[in-house]
C-alpha cells in the first residue's frame, strides 16, 4: 500500500512543478505568440508545415484534464511549441526571436527546479 501511495505522491509533486513552470512561461513578456493556438486560416501554410500544433493554452487544458503523466510528457509539449516556432519562423523575426528567448528561459527554469 505504501508503494502505491509513494508513486501517486511523486506524480502529484511532478504535476505541481508543471503548474508552476507553465505559469512562469505564460507570464513571460515574450510568451505572446504562444498563448493561443496558431489560427491556420490566418497564417497561410501553417497546417501543411506544422504536423503537431501546440500552444500554452492547450498545455494548460491538458494539465487541468490530467493528461500529463510526468514532467517528461509535459516537457515534450513545451518543447514542441518551440520546435514548431523554429520550423515555421525565421530566427531573425519577432516570433522567431521570441521562441528562442522562451526556450532559453524554460531551460533555465528546469535547471532551477531539478
Ligand atoms: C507561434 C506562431 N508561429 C507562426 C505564426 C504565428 C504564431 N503565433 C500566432 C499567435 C500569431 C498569429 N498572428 C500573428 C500576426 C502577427 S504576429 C502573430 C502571431
Amino acid at each position: 500500500c505504501y508503494k502505491i501511495a509513494q508513486i501517486s505522491k511523486d506524480d502529484n509533486s511532478q504535476l505541481a512543478v508543471c503548474r508552476v513552470l507553465l505559469a512562469e512561461l505564460e507570464a513571460h513578456k515574450d510568451a505572446w505568440p504562444f498563448l493561443t493556438p496558431v489560427n491556420h486560416k490566418v497564417i497561410l501554410g501553417y497546417r501543411k508545415v506544422i504536423k503537431r500544433p501546440m500552444d500554452f493554452s492547450t498545455i494548460r487544458r491538458k494539465l487541468n484534464n490530467n493528461l500529463y503523466f510526468s514532467l517528461e510528457t509535459f516537457m515534450g509539449d513545451v518543447n514542441l511549441v518551440f520546435d514548431n516556432c523554429e520550423k515555421f519562423n525565421e530566427d531573425d523575426s519577432e516570433i522567431g526571436r521570441a521562441g528562442h528567448n522562451m526556450r532559453k528561459f524554460f531551460d533555465e527554469l528546469l535547471q532551477l527546479k531539478k
